[in-house]
């Protein structure tokens, strides 16, 4: 039995929890110092009390508090880590590289770094890796395979994990910011919300699964559903000069700037 234990219970956790759950031979726990219990019973694991009592139950544990919580919890896994140093920490922390834990919490600390999105929860996720020089084959194949469990998950450098935590950790609120404009654009036109909202769901869940058949860009498809001087072209039009891609540009650019001031 592989026992994963959490720090952080919030919306992260979650999702890994609940990816993770049907999985044979694994056992997950959670500590968080308001939520853990509430967030242990609904989700029918074990809470745990303290972050000691974590890191001697885990043979993973999983960071999943707020960057800036990385502070207050550093001095007690150091500590931990000197009885323990082979215990495997693994982090979600966004934006805080592998070097600035190592130096939160020993330069000899077995760190993963990670970059999951909240799809996990449905085995739809992605997740960047990194290893620290640390670790070992076997230790990161079986990381490795943990993560693709719930997802997709590629080995990444980490100078790549801002612009990646933009598009793949923070995309799917974007997205889902589309699916409302979308939905609430419809609204404004007199459709029920109810009805709109189920549209517009099935619209993007049916141009996604199109999109990653692969057969065409997505440029492509664009233009596929663009019949010559008809109403998406119209629309396609006012989508340009309205700087649609020029607001999600900046929408990353704000993204990977906030993310950078975490390290
Ligand atoms: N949400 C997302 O989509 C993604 C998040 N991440 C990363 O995951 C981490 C958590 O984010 P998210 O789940 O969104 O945040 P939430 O606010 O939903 O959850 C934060 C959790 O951390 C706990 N916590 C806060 N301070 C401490 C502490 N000092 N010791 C132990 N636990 C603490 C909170 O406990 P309590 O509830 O008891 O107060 C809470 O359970 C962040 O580092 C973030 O960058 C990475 C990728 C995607
Ligand atoms: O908002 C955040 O900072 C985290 C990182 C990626 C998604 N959520």
């Amino acid at each position: 039995m592989l026992t994963i234990g959490f720090i952080g219970a919030g919306h992260m956790a979650q999702a890994m929890i609940k990816g993770w759950r049907d999985l044979a031979e694994v056992r997950q726990i959670v500590y968080a110092p308001n939520s853990g219990a509430a967030v242990a019973e609904q989700l029918q694991i074990e809470a745990v009390a303290s972050i000691e009592e974590t890191f001697m139950q885990s043979d993973l544990l999983i960071l999943a508090m707020p960057p800036k919580a990385l502070a207050e919890v550093a001095p007690t896994l150091q500590m931990l880590l000197m009885l323990a140093p082979q215990k495997i920490i693994t982090s979600v922390l966004g934006g805080v590289s592998i070097s600035s834990l190592q130096a939160a919490l020993g330069s000899q600390a077995q760190i993963v770094r990670t970059l999951p999105n909240v799809n996990v929860a449905e085995k739809e996720g992605y997740t960047a890796i990194a290893f620290a020089g640390t670790l070992d084959a076997a230790t990161r194949g079986a990381v490795f395979g943990l993560f693709t469990y719930f997802g997709r998950a590629d080995e990444l450098p980490e100078e790549q994990f801002g612009a990646i935590s933009a598009l793949a950790g923070s995309g799917p609120a974007f997205v889902a910011a589309f699916v409302n404009a979308l939905s609430a654009a419809a609204v404004a036109q007199g459709i029920e919300s109810e009805v709109a909202d189920k549209v517009a769901l099935q619209m993007v869940n049916g141009t996604m699964k199109v999109l990653s058949k692969h057969e065409q860009t997505p440029t492509e498809f664009a233009h596929s559903v663009m019949t010559p001087g008809g109403s998406t072209a119209a629309g396609w039009s006012t989508l340009e000069s309205e700087g649609f891609a020029k607001t999600i540009a900046k929408t990353i650019a704000a993204t990977m700037q906030k993310n950078s001031e975490f390290d």
